[in-house]
């Protein structure tokens, strides 16, 4: 059964009461960044490729004006997934209504830290640092063990 809002905020550190919505908590832009270099998957090993953080265009909360194109996205908000949960992060509809939208994983049961999304861009689109870009959501969940991997208490 996934959790109510309420129970999704207490596993979220730095969310606004009003970022509560009735089946999770919402996720803000804190950071965009743009792939430089090749990253590697391989069957034991892997590694992020280099990266660099695009500035916002300017404003006062700054704003990001986002070419097409795919982006990756640090959250604002620091999550701690409950041992007996599992996590997964939609895309703000809005996002979508304006041809972009948020790439997400499974936030594994144990995680913890803030973490990082795939924004893709098929439209030009402008967004305020801070703005809500995501809902995280929290399902009950039978866990074999819990994270432990290279990504735990990130950022
Ligand atoms: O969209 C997502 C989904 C998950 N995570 C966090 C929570 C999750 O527990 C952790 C690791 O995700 P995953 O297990 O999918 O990554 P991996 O590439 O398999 O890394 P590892 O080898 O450390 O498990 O990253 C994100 O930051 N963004």
């Amino acid at each position: 059964m996934f959790c109510s809002g309420a129970s999704v905020a207490a596993a979220v550190d730095g969310a606004d009461d009003d970022a509560v919505q009735p089946n999770g908590v919402d996720l803000t832009l804190d950071a965009v960044f743009e792939q430089t270099s090749p990253g590697y998957v391989g069957r034991d090993g892997k590694s992020v490729g280099e990266r660099s953080e695009v500035e916002p265009h300017g404003g006062e909360p700054p704003i990001y004006r986002l070419e097409p194109g795919d982006y990756v996205v640090r959250y604002g908000e620091r999550l701690a997934v409950p041992e007996d949960s599992v996590g997964f992060v939609l895309p703000r509809s809005t996002l979508l209504r304006n041809t972009c939208s948020l790439d997400t994983a499974v936030w594994d049961a144990g995680y913890e830290g803030r973490g990082e999304g795939l924004l893709q861009v098929g439209r030009a689109i402008e967004i305020e640092r801070g703005a809500r870009i995501g809902q995280f959501v929290l399902a009950d969940a039978d866990s074999e063990g819990t994270y432990d991997g290279s990504y735990q208490g990130e950022n």
